[in-house]
């Protein structure tokens, strides 16, 4: 059986170590500041937000939610922006995605100061970690917490390992391939045009999926050993669970995946919570940067 990732606790000890930081760093008068903006009323989209405020707090951050209606102007949205980034208080932006239809994801995401774009999208921090200057940039949240959940795993150096990520997103699967290229994995992208996919996948050491299909990569896609890491969230009826009730899983199919892996990550409690960690840690890199500081090795 393969041993299980388990992203719930190393969120946790990422997280303390952010706290830690946190409080060290407002001995100084610093206080690492985010700003969350969620527009519209998107049950699941409002679940994550407010996970992202509570855990700021939780870190000892300056917390501040921006709740705007669905049928908010892009206008709005940019000034709304526009604030935030000359607010000295403020250390990271995360505008929840996906946004309503009348305003344009990529005009709000480049609105953003690169400085404080904690979520890693603005072209700045992409082209930093595509060029493999990761270190100066903001990773996005997923693939970072992801990699880590690999480092963890395998160390740091992946020579020698093929890596195979299905899903080409702009928010997970490339980046991703960046990291895992950067810490010397041989990485092949694979997405929807992808021929025999099972074969593909069965020659990975590491194996990502972000695809969002639920259970779509069987057990026997995957090489025994391997490293599953399934950053897929799906909610899907349960009808076992009563009426109307649904349940989250991944793009694996666990219970026949966890007896070929050699380890993996579970859905729940895998790759979503260390997202938020993340998030974290990008915002106190932020505040330290501010201040002149080098951001702490987490
Ligand atoms: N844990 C977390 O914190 C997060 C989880 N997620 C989850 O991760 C998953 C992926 O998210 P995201 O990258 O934003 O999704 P996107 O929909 O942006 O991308 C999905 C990718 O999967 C590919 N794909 C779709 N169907 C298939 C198929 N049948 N075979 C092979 N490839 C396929 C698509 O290919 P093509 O490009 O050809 O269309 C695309 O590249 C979702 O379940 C999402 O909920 C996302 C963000 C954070
Ligand atoms: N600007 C922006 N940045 C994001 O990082 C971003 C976003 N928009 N839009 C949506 C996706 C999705 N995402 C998740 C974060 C945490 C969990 C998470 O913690 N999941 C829990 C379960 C939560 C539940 O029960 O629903 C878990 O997997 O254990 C999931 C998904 C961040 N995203």
């Amino acid at each position: 059986m393969a041993r299980i990732i388990d992203g719930k606790a190393l969120a946790a000890e990422t997280t303390g170590k952010v706290a830690h930081h946190a409080r060290d760093l407002s001995e100084k008068g610093i206080v690492p500041g985010l700003a969350v903006v969620l527009v519209g009323e998107d049950p699941a989209s409002q679940v994550y937000v407010g996970a992202k405020s509570k855990r700021a707090k939780e870190c000892g951050f300056h917390s501040v939610q921006h709740d705007l209606a669905a049928d908010t102007p892009e206008n709005e949205l940019l000034e709304l922006i526009a604030r935030l980034n000359a607010d000295p208080a403020i250390h990271g932006i995360l505008v929840q995605l996906p946004l309503p239809e009348q305003i344009d994801p990529d005009r709000v995401i480049q609105a953003i100061a690169p400085k404080k774009d904690v979520d890693g999208f603005h072209y700045m921090n992409v082209g930093m970690v595509a060029t493999g200057s990761a270190g100066r940039a903001f990773v996005p949240c997923t693939p970072a917490g992801a990699m880590l959940m690999i480092e963890r795993e395998l160390g740091s150096d992946l020579s020698g390992k093929n890596a195979v990520v299905i899903g080409r997103s702009n928010i997970v699967g490339k980046p991703m391939a960046s990291l895992l290229l950067a810490a010397n994995a041989t990485v092949t992208i694979a997405h929807s045009r992808t021929g025999d996919l099972p074969t593909l996948a069965r020659s990975a050491d590491i194996l990502v999926a972000a695809v969002g299909r639920p259970e779509m990569v069987r057990g026997d896609w995957i090489k025994p050993g391997a490293t599953v890491i399934d950053v897929g969230i799906n909610r899907i009826d349960a009808p076992e669970r009563g009426e109307g009730k649904t349940r989250l899983v991944g793009d694996v199919a666990y219970a026949e995946a966890e007896r070929v892996a050699g380890a993996i990550t579970p859905v729940p409690g895998g790759v979503g919570p260390m997202t938020i960690a993340m998030l974290m840690a990008n915002t106190l890199a932020s505040a330290c940067r501010a201040a002149g500081m080098p951001a702490p090795r987490l």
